[in-house]
Parts: C-alpha cells; structure tokens; sequence
C-alpha cells in the first residue's frame, strides 16, 4: 500500500514516521513546505505523480487558545483542507484516514460518549474540527475520522513536556482537576492507525471511530503522573478552572467510549499511565 502522510512533523505524523521503518508499505511523508493541504491544486498534482492508496492527514491547527482570534486560519486548516482532501479522494478513489478531537464535545456528559453521541463544541478549535469531520463523513468517499484525545509524545509540544519544563522551573504547580478526559500516547495511536489501514473492515464508505489510551484522568490527575514517573519533585496543586483563566472554553468532561474500535478492528487498548511511563522512558533516550 502507498501511504502519504500530511502534517507529517508533527506529533502523530512523527510517530507515524517512526513505525515506518518495521511496515511493508510505503510511505511518504509531507508537511507544509512538501505539501500544503490549503492548496487543492497541489494535491491534485501530488496525488498525480504519486500513485497513493491511502492519505492519512495529521495536519491541523492544534493551538486552542490562539485558534479563538484566528478563526479563519484554524478554519482553514481543520475544515476547508479536509474538504481538499476528500475532493482528491473522491477523483482519484483514494481511501483517506482523518483525525479529529474530543474537543467536538460540550463536556456535560457523565458517561463516556459514543461516536453516535451528539457534538456541541464550545470554541472554535473544535468547532472547525468539526466542520472537518463533517466534510468526510458526508462524502461518498472510503474514509474514518478517527477521534482522539490529550495527545502526547515525546516529539512535538504537548502537556507532557509543559509539566516537565514548568515542575523543573518551579516548587508548585496548579493545574486543573475538574476537567476529566483521557490522556493518549501519539505511538499508541499510530499504530492503530496503521492497523485500521490494512484491515478487512475498512473497506467501504465512512466511519467515525472514537480512540484514546484506557482510563479516566483529570489534567492534575495526569500532572501528578508525569511529575513521578519523571522524578520530578514538584508539587502539584489541584484547581479548578475558574482559577485557570484561558481564552478557549475546554469541555469538563470529554472521556471517550472505545467499545467499537476494539470490537470491530480488534485493536488492544493500553492503559493511560503504562503509554506514558514509555513515552518519559523514550525521552530519557534521546
Ligand atoms: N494535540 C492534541 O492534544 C490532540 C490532537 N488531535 C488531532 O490529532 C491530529 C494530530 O495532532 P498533532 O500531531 O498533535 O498535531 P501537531 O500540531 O503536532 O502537527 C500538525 C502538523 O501540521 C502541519 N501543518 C500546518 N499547516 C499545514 C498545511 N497547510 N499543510 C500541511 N501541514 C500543515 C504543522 O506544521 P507547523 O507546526 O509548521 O504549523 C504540524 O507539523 C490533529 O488532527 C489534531 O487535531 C486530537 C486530539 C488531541
Ligand atoms: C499549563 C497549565 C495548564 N493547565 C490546564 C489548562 C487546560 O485546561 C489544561 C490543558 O492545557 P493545554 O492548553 O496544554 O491543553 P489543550 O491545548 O487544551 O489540549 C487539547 O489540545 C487539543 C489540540 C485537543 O484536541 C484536545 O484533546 C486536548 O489535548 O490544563 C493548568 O491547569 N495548569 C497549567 O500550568
């Protein structure tokens, strides 16, 4: 199989980058200068020069403060570069792999959300991440939008590695424990991407699947894990977001249901802290 990757350096397409080493199929990986996903031209063009089964679109406008000023740039990227992609697809009958968030949630759930569960996004990152996943799955093309959750790892910028620079910086740390998700290992992710590629159930039409690391986590509860697991002596202090002031609403609770990835892809779900104790392990390598 011929896999093209955009957004390749970032986190996900990092990680994609390095399990491509041990897979049989070929890949190839671009980020903005390679290929801008703004540009339908260009794609056209790529995807005519380079004969590609599946695009796998890790590009995204990740910074959710900023994205509140700079709609129409997150916009651009998260919904209107989709829809380049599934225009693509649809011409060429290429099958197309997009990620998308948990953020697409209000965060008023008790319960883990099913992929059938209603969406309500409360700032504009997950409102345009939204508008993307929309344009896939209302298309007639081969596709999943596959929607994960905290990711993490040890390439890119991520919580993981604000707590380490800030616990090195500083005695203590308030960080946020009324806003519950689920922590994921970008590694974790990837492979299950490249699960979900090769098998048989990906065959026909779109999917929206829901994938993050096993467990529940408030955002202290994950600070507390990176500061012991890192050997990092700083303490950690529990606060709630109105002490935590920040331009983006974030849902309060956006842990995800994962029964439908493991029933239908048979995919093994590691736990939250096992993923990170070998992402901080990986760091302490490099
Ligand atoms: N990070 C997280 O916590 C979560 C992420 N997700 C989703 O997972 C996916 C992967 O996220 P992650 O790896 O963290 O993202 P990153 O922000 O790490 O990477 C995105 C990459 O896309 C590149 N890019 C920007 N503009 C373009 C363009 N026009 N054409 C091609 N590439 C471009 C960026 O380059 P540059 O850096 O130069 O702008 C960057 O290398 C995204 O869809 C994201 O929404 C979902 C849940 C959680
Ligand atoms: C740095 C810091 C953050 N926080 C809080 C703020 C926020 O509610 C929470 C997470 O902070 P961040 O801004 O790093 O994370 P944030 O950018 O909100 O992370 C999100 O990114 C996008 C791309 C996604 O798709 C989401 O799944 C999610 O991972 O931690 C503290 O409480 N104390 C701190 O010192």
């Amino acid at each position: 199989m011929n896999i093209l990757v955009t957004g390749a350096n970032g986190q996900l397409g990092s990680e994609l980058r390095a399990l491509s080493d041990q897979s049989s199929h070929s890949f190839i990986f671009t980020d903005v200068n390679e290929l801008d996903i703004l540009n339908a031209d260009a794609i056209q063009e790529f995807v005519k020069n380079n004969p590609i089964d599946v695009i796998i679109n890790c590009a995204a406008y990740t910074a959710v403060d900023k994205a509140e000023e700079d709609v129409e740039t997150a916009r651009a990227l998260n919904a209107l570069a989709v829809s380049n992609l599934v225009s693509v697809c649809e011409d060429k009958n290429i099958k197309l792999i997009h990620i998308s968030t948990d953020y697409v949630f209000d965060g008023h759930n008790f319960k883990p959300l099913e992929e059938h569960c209603p969406v309500a996004p409360i700032g504009v990152y997950g409102k345009t991440k939204r508008e993307g996943e929309e344009y896939l799955l209302n298309s007639k093309i081969t596709g999943a939008v596959i929607r994960t959750s905290w990711l993490y790892s040890s390439y890119g910028n991520n919580f993981v590695k604000s707590m380490m620079r800030l616990g090195r910086e500083k005695n203590e740390l308030g960080v946020i424990f009324d806003q519950i998700g689920t922590p994921t290992y970008a590694a974790d992710l990837a492979q299950t991407i490249l699960t979900i590629c090769q098998h048989p159930s990906f065959g026909c039409g779109s999917k929206l699947i829901h994938y993050s690391n096993e467990g529940v986590a408030s955002w202290y509860d994950f600070a507390s894990a990176i500061m012991e697991i890192a050997g990092i002596d700083c303490c950690v202090k529990p606060i709630e977001t109105k002490d935590y002031p920040t331009p983006a609403a974030r849902p309060y609770y956006s842990v995800m249901n994962k029964a439908l990835i493991k029933e239908e892809f048979g995919i093994e779900i590691p736990y939250w802290r096992d993923s990170l104790r070998k992402c901080i392990e990986r760091m302490k390598e490099f």
